[in-house]
């Protein structure tokens, strides 16, 4: 006998602490080659015997056994090998998976035992002829009538060749013509010496069978034989390999199809989530492009050894009451009117000038090897520049220093004495070959008008950036020499102090300011320019993280959805043979590919967002702001897949908790 059952009992335990008793000392036992009928009426138990027979429900009283063995004491694993190789299972509704087509329908059970494709699909296509359906393999289950359902059903539980097969009510849902076909499927599947039992509510049903069992109030009534069987040998014989588990590319695969059928919404759900990873990548390539362009900047004006230091702004009679008084309400007003004053006249350029005390005290900073004296005024064209009767108004007038360097002079040389620098654009408005020419300088200085003539020495160019104003450098000793000739005095407003290591810049530039001095304009400029980089780059960071945090939701919410949807399904794989750990790995590849689309969507984005942000930024100011590197990218699709792996966690747990038998029951 291949199935024993002995003084079988099921209580259900109901809300309530109520019980109810479905079967009661059931008894009889079953051999290969029988057609078993399990007639009864509704309720009367014949469902809940079936599920305990095919280990669906483990808890009951009592005694099943397979060979032997009694399944009602199996561990987790020994009962997923009895549902791979020993029972096969066929429904009522047939509980085809909707999404998969006939052959991966049929192959379920193998590709839960991760058997190699070419032989599994190979038997699925020999299972579908068999049933007679060799001409609709590719279909899906929606697209084939009940009768046809019931047969791909019928080559599903026959796909691992096991010993038992179990039908509740196989022609319930068919007509009286197609009833007919496929009991005669059954009834032969009987006669290749496999034991069927088959649940029904009808005596024409029954009247097919070998042996009728009814059962009433949950206990066997009658137990009657109808007629042996004529065995034929098992042509179908299929020896397969030691059952394994499904493989992590047959879990993708089966999420990839599942997410194909809900398309739309999944590439909702994937473009809804790229937000968040295309405003973090975004930042972050922003703030690259624009620190590099600061960066750069900065570089070309600057040489590494040299400091440049300008006075704070002159305090004014508000501001000027000493720094040793206690901090009032009016000190404080005051320390800020002082300096946002200082801000603006750094970004001016009129700032104090040097007394011979500060020289002294900057000339003895550690490490400053000598020390530049220069001069820089904007003018807004008061100064201006003229050649053989054409004029060029100047915006800046500066003095020569280290952070001129040959690159930056693109014709003739540096100036010697009386000689000048201009920029291109006034170069141009004065004429071809300026170079070596002389022009006439007129320079409003403590609103008297200096005039000299001097000799053009060559063409500047800033480096690195292309806003070029119109301006003439000249050397400071130069400067000072006309100044007195006009009996006027002039003193530096800034300075350059040089020394000889590169090393020493950063702590003299420390001491500069702790001295209380400021730096250049530029560095004053990136530094407000950085620190307002830094907070808006925290806000977006904020939001952007939050918007992450609704995608991990949102992602959550979809994968629940998608496990209420699929309850009966999941009860399908369970009855196939699928592990707890094999559900749980389908709907986390589903949120990995969720993850994974969402990440290259958002990575997508960003890509053209950037490209069209650069087109503009370098038609305007000919400068790249956002610098998206490849290893932004990459975390960027990372962290989505983490994020949606993450979230898929508590309802990929929740489906492989799903009870089979009341998924199966589900409506
Ligand atoms: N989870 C459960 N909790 C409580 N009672 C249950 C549960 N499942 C089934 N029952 C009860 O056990 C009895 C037997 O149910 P079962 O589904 O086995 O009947 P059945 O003979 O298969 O009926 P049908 O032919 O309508 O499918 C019924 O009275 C049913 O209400």
């Amino acid at each position: 006998m291949i199935l024993e059952i002995k003084h079988v009992s099921k209580t259900y335990n109901m809300a309530g602490g109520t019980t109810f008793k479905a079967l009661k000392d059931i008894n009889a036992s079953f051999d290969k080659g029988e057609l078993v009928s399990i007639v009864g009426e509704s309720g009367s138990g014949k469902s809940t015997l079936m599920n305990l027979i095919g280990g669906l429900d483990s808890s009951f009283d009592g005694e099943i056994t397979y060979n032997g063995e009694n399944i009602g004491e199996f561990s987790e694993k020994e009962l997923v090998n009895f549902h791979k190789k020993s029972i096969g299972f066929i429904f009522q509704n047939f509980n085809l998976i909707p999404h998969l087509s006939l052959i991966d329908n049929v192959a379920m059970a193998m590709t839960l035992s991760n058997v190699d494709k070419t032989v599994r699909v190979e038997r699925a296509k020999k299972l579908l002829t068999d049933v007679g359906l060799q001409d609709h393999m590719t279909k899906k289950p929606d697209q084939i009538s009940g009768g046809q359902k019931q047969r791909v059903a019928i080559a599903r539980a026959l796909m691992n060749d096991p010993d038992v097969i179990i039908a509740d009510e196989p022609t319930g849902a068919l007509d009286s013509e197609t009833t007919d076909a496929v009991l005669e499927i059954i009834k032969d599947i009987a006669k290749r010496g496999k034991l069927v039992l088959m649940v029904t509510h009808s005596d024409r049903v029954a009247a097919y069978s070998s042996r009728v069992v009814r059962i009433d109030n949950g206990a066997i009534i009658s137990d009657d034989e109808q007629e042996q069987l004529e065995l034929h040998a098992n042509e179908d014989e299929f020896k397969g390999e030691k059952p394994k588990n499904l493989s992590l590319w047959s879990a993708i695969r089966l999420a990839a199809l599942n997410m194909k059928a809900k398309f739309s919404r999944n590439l909702l759900v994937a473009i809804g989530s790229s937000i968040g990873i295309m405003s973090v990548v975004l930042m972050l390539s922003l703030g690259k492009g624009v620190t590099s362009y600061i960066k750069s900047t900065m570089s070309s004006y600057v040489n590494p050894n040299v400091t440049e230091v300008h006075m704070k702004a002159k305090p004014t009679a508000a501001s000027s009451s000493g720094s040793n008084t206690p901090t009032t309400a009016s000190n404080a007003q005051a320390a800020q009117a002082k300096e946002q004053q200082t801000q603006m006249a750094a970004i001016t350029g009129q700032t104090g000038s040097f007394a011979e005390k500060d020289i002294k005290k900057l000339t003895n900073v550690k490490h400053v090897d000598s020390l530049q004296k220069g001069y820089t005024a904007i003018s807004l064209g008061t100064n201006t520049v003229s050649y053989k009767g054409k004029k060029a108004s100047l915006m800046q007038l500066g003095t020569m220093n280290s952070s001129i360097t040959k690159s930056n002079i693109t014709q003739g040389s540096k100036p010697g004495k009386d000689g000048v620098l201009l920029d291109k654009t006034t170069a141009d408005t004065l004429g071809k070959n300026i170079v070596g020419k002389k022009v006439e300088i007129a320079i409003v200085y403590n609103e008297k008008t200096i005039k000299k003539t001097v000799k053009v020495a060559g063409i500047y160019e800033a480096s690195g950036s292309s806003s070029s104003s119109s301006l003439v450098y000249l050397n400071y000793a130069d400067l000072q020499q006309l100044v007195k000739d006009n009996n006027e005095k002039i003193e530096p407003n800034v300075v350059y102090l040089h020394t000889n290591d590169k090393a020493n810049t950063a702590g003299i530039k420390a001491k500069v300011k702790s001295l209380g001095y400021t730096g250049s304009i530029q560095e004053k400029m990136s530094e407000m320019f950085t620190q307002m980089l830094d907070i808006l780059t925290d806000v977006l960071t904020a939001v952007a993280a939050i918007s992450l945090l609704v995608s991990a939701i949102m992602i959550l919410v979809v994968l629940n959805i998608s496990v209420v949807e699929r309850t009966k399904e999941i009860g399908v794989m369970k009855a196939l043979g699928a592990r707890r750990k094999d559900i749980r790995r389908i709907f986390v590849s589903e949120a990995f590919l969720i993850g994974l689309a969402s990440g290259l969507i958002g990575v997508g984005v960003t890509y053209v967002l950037a490209f069209g942000l650069n087109a503009f930024s370098i038609a305007t100011f000919d400068v790249t702001i956002v610098k998206v590197a490849a290893s932004y990218a990459f975390s960027g699709i990372l962290i989505s897949v983490l994020i949606s792996m993450f979230a898929s966690f508590l309802p990929a747990n929740r489906a492989s908790k799903l009870d089979p038998v009341e998924s199966l029951r589900k409506e």
